[in-house]
C-alpha cells in the first residue's frame, strides 16, 4: 500500500509546472530511519498529461515492447495467461484520483521518495565496522576482505548498510560508471541469504535482471568471486538465465542447482517464470535492476512490469512484500516516476553519490573530440588516432564504439587490416552467436593489449581491466550511453581517456550532451582532411557492396536519432551518403538504392533522397527481411539484445539490408557475411 499524502488544492495547483513535475519539499516522516531524518522528502507530483501508463508501446502494437511476437500463441503475457498466470491486470491500470480541481493525476507517484545525497563529510563506512555492527557476517566479511580491496567505494559504503538494515525500504543509487555498484547490491543479497538461510533453502530469493546477455553473465561471475573466496558461501547458488543459450540446459541447470539467486536478462526470465515460476520462484524478497533507466525504458519497461507482477503474484507474503534496487550511473529522480509500476514499499531511499550539478561521467576520465569536415573523415581520424597511440604505446588496450553491428564489422575489417599484426583486433555485437559471444568477452578481458570494436551492446556494465582509452566513431544509440560507453575507462579507481570523432552535422549531439547532462567536452580538436590517407583508403576497398550497406545502416540508424539529438536531416543525412563517393575517392559515386529500400528507409517522399541517391526504380532486392519503415523509426527504443531468439535487437536495424544476394553498385557479387 501506498501511503497518499493529501495535499492541499493551491499546492496540487501549483504543481502543474510547463513541465508537469514539479517536487515539493515536506518534511519526512517519522517512519524514516534516524540517518536520514535530517534530509527531505521529495514528492513527485505528475500531471495529467504526463501521465504514460498506457498499455500500448509506441509502436501502437500492444503491450510487448520492442518484441516481434509471430508465433500463434501471441504475446509472452498471454502465454503467461494461457499457462494459468493471473497477472494481476489491475496494477497496471494505476488508480486515477482526481482533485477538486479536476486535474487528473497519479496517485502512486504520490510515494514517498527520500533523497538522501551525496555528503562528503560521511564517516567513512568499513567492513570491519559492519561486522562489529553485525551488519555483516563473518563469512562475508572474509571473502570480500580477501579480494585485496583497499576498503569499499563511496556507493558500498552508503547502500550496503541502509539496505541491510532496513527491510521497509525500495532504494534507487547512482554512482559513476566502475565504482563498484554489482557488490553494492551483491553484498546485501548475500547477507540476506545468510540471515535467511534456513528459511526455504532451495528457492530463489533474489532476482536481478540486466539489460543484456553479457552484463548477466558478468554479475554471474562477480558472484562466484564471493563463492571463491569463502567457499562457506557456495551454497547460495547463483545460474544465469539469458537469451541465446540452450532453454532445457538452464532448466537443468536451476533444477540441479536450486539457486538462490539468479541473474537474468527480461526476456528469458520471463520465459521461465511463465513454465515453471511457481517451482523456484515463490519465495523471493529481492529484486535488483541493474542500468535500471536502461530496463524502465519503452521496450525493457513493460516486460519488467510483468516480472514485477508476475514475481508479486507468486510470492504469497503479498504484493508489498519483494523490494526492489534499482542501480545506475545514469539516474535522476525522474526515475521514480518510470519505477512507479515496479516498485513495491511504501517508501524508496534514493541514494546518490553524485552530486547535484555535478556530470554524471566520471571525472577520471580525459574527454576529447575530434572535430572532421566530412563523416568519411571521421574513419580516417580514427585509424591515424589508433596508429599514433599504438607508436606511443605497444600495449595499447582499446574499446571503439560505432553506432551499428554493420559498421562494426566494417571498420573491424578496416582495423585488422590496418593493424591486425600488431593488435588484436575483436569484434563484438550482437549479430554474433552468444557462445563465441562470451568468449569474446573472456578474452578481452584477459588481454593486455587489443582492440574491440563494439556496438551498444557493450556499452553498460561491462567490466575489462586496464582499458586506456574508449574511441567513438559516430553517437551513442542514447545520450546516457556516452556516459557509459566513456565508463568502459576509468575503472576501479583509474584514470582513462575518451575520444569521440565527429563531423561538424554532427555537433549537434555535443550541444545535447552539454544542455541535457551537463558534459563538457574539455579538449576539441579539429582533424584536417588528408588527401593521401584518403586516396590510400580508397584503393584498399574491395567490396563496394559491404561499404553501401554499411552506410544504409548508418543513415537508418542516424534518421531514428535525429529528434533526440536535434540533428538537420537535410545536412546530416546526405553528408552520411556521401561519405560512398569520397571513401571510394570519386564523389561522383552514390549509392544505387532501389525504391523498396527509400520506402523502407522512410525517405520516399524525402526532396533529398534525390541528392543522396542513385534511384533506380527497376531495382530488386532479394530481401526477404520482415522489415518495416515504421520498426525504424523506434530504433532507439529498442533492446540492445535479443533475449528470445525474436529479432529485437538495437542493431537489428541493420537486417533491413542483410541479404541483398544482388550485385552490387560497382557490380560485385557480395556475399562475405553469408547474409
Ligand atoms: N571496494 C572496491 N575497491 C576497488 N575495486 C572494487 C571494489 N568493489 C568492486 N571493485 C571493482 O571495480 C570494478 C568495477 O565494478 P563494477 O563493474 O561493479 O562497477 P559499476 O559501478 O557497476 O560500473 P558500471 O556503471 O559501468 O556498471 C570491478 O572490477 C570490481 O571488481
Amino acid at each position: 500500500m501506498l501511503r497518499i499524502l493529501r495535499l492541499p488544492i493551491q499546492v496540487l495547483s501549483q504543481a502543474r509546472s510547463t513541465t508537469g513535475i514539479s517536487r515539493f519539499i515536506v518534511p519526512v516522516q517519522s517512519s524514516v530511519p534516524s540517518f536520514e531524518k535530517s534530509f527531505h522528502t521529495n514528492v513527485v507530483v505528475q500531471s495529467g498529461a504526463q501521465r504514460s501508463f498506457g498499455r500500448t508501446n509506441d509502436r501502437g502494437s500492444g503491450r510487448t515492447g520492442g518484441y516481434n511476437f509471430n508465433n500463434a500463441s501471441g504475446s509472452r503475457y498471454n502465454r503467461h495467461k494461457r499457462d494459468g498466470f493471473n497477472n494481476n491486470r489491475k496494477q497496471f491500470r494505476k488508480p486515477v484520483r482526481k482533485d477538486e480541481d479536476e486535474l487528473e493525476f497519479d496517485e502512486t507517484t504520490l510515494a514517498k521518495l527520500i533523497h538522501v545525497p551525496k555528503d562528503a563529510t560521511a564517516e567513512e563506512v568499513t567492513l570491519d565496522q559492519m561486522l562489529e555492527e553485525k551488519l555483516m557476517d563473518t563469512m562475508l566479511h572474509k571473502s570480500i576482505s580477501r579480494m585485496g580491496f583497499d576498503g569499499l567505494t563511496p556507493v558500498q559504503q552508503k547502500t550496503i548498510k541502509p539496505i541491510v538494515k532496513d527491510e521497509e525500504n525500495d532504494v534507487i543509487a547512482r554512482a559513476k560508471t566502475g565504482t563498484g555498484k554489482t557488490f553494492a547490491f551483491l553484498i546485501p543479497i548475500f547477507q540476506h541469504l545468510i540471515n535467511t538461510a534456513r528459511d526455504s533453502q532451495y528457492m530463489v530469493k533474489a532476482v536481478i535482471v540486466a539489460p543484456t546477455r553479457d552484463l548477466a553473465l558478468q554479475i554471474e561471475s562477480e558472484v562466484k568471486k564471493i563463492h571463491k573466496h569463502n567457499y562457506g558461501l557456495k551454497k547460495f547458488e547463483a545460474v544465469s538465465l539469458v537469451g541465446g543459450t540452450n532453454f532445457d540446459s538452464s532448466m537443468r541447470r536451476m533444477n540441479k542447482l536450486r539457486p538462490n539467486i539468479v541473474i537474468a536478462t527480461p526476456g528469458r526470465l520471463l520465459d521461465v517464470l511463465a513454465k515453471q515460476g511457481d517451482r523456484f520462484f515463490k519465495y523471493v524478497d529481492f529484486k535488483v535492476l541493474d542500468e535500471a533507466d536502461r530496463l524502465l525504458e519503452i521496450g525493457f519497461k513493460e516486460d519488467l512490469e510483468e516480472i514485477s507482477n508476475i514475481l508479486n503474484n507468486l510470492n504469497g507474503k503479498g504484493n508489498d512484500h519483494i523490494r526492489t534496487l534499482l542501480f545506475s550511473a545514469t539516474l535522476d529522480e525522474k526515475v521514480q516516476k518510470l519505477s512507479n509500476s515496479i516498485m513495491n514499499k511504501e517508501s524508496c531511499l534514493f541514494i546518490d553519490t553524485v552530486d547535484k550539478n555535478e556530470p554524471e561521467a566520471h571525472e577520471k576520465i580525459d574527454q576529447s573530440l575530434v572535430i572532421s569536415e566530412k563523416f568519411s573523415d571521421n574513419i580516417y581520424a580514427a585509424i591515424q588516432h589508433i596508429r599514433t597511440q599504438l607508436e606511443q604505446s605497444p600495449d595499447y588496450k582499446a574499446i571503439l564504439f560505432t553506432p551499428t553491428v554493420k559498421f562494426t564489422k566494417f571498420i573491424s575489417h578496416i582495423l585488422r587490416r590496418e593493424i591486425g599484426r600488431e593488435l588484436p583486433v575483436l569484434e563484438f555485437h550482437g549479430k554474433i552467436e552468444q557462445r563465441r559471444r562470451t568468449n569474446l568477452v573472456k578474452e578481452f578481458k584477459q588481454h593486455q593489449k587489443g582492440i574491440l570494436i563494439c556496438t551498444d551492446v557493450g556499452a553498460r556494465g561491462m567490466d575489462f581491466p586496464n582499458v586506456a582509452e574508449v574511441l567513438q566513431i559516430g553517437v551513442p544509440s542514447e545520450l546516457a550511453n556516452y556516459i557509459h560507453r566513456i565508463g568502459r575507462t576509468a575503472r576501479s579507481g583509474k584514470e582513462g581517456k575518451s575520444t569521440i570523432f565527429l563531423c561538424k552535422d554532427e555537433l549537434p549531439f555535443i550541444e545535447t550532451l552539454e544542455e541535457r547532462k551537463n558534459i563538457i567536452i574539455k579538449n576539441k580538436l579539429d582533424y584536417k582532411t588528408n588527401e593521401k590517407i584518403s586516396k590510400e583508403f580508397a584503393s584498399k576497398i574491395d567490396d563496394t557492396f559491404e561499404l553501401s550497406d554499411t552506410l544504409l545502416s548508418l543513415i537508418s540508424f542516424y534518421r531514428s536519432v535525429i529528434k533526440e539529438y536535434g540533428f538537420d536531416t537535410r545536412k546530416l543525412l546526405p553528408q552520411l551518403a556521401a561519405s560512398y563517393g569520397e571513401l571510394l575517392n570519386d564523389p561522383e559515386e552514390k549509392i544505387s538504392i532501389g525504391r523498396h529500400q527509400l520506402e523502407r528507409l522512410g525517405l520516399t517522399n524525402n526532396p533529398v533522397a534525390k541528392k543522396m541517391f542513385n534511384i533506380e526504380s527497376s531495382r530488386r532486392f532479394n530481401d526477404d527481411n520482415d522489415y518495416e519503415p515504421e520498426r525504424n523509426r523506434n530504433f532507439r527504443n529498442r533492446n540492445y539484445d535479443d533475449d528470445n531468439n525474436s529479432s529485437n535487437h538495437n542493431n537489428h536495424n541493420d537486417n533491413q539490408y542483410n541479404r541483398y544476394s544482388k550485385n552490387n553498385a560497382r557490380g560485385q557479387r557480395f556475399n562475405r557475411f553469408g547474409n
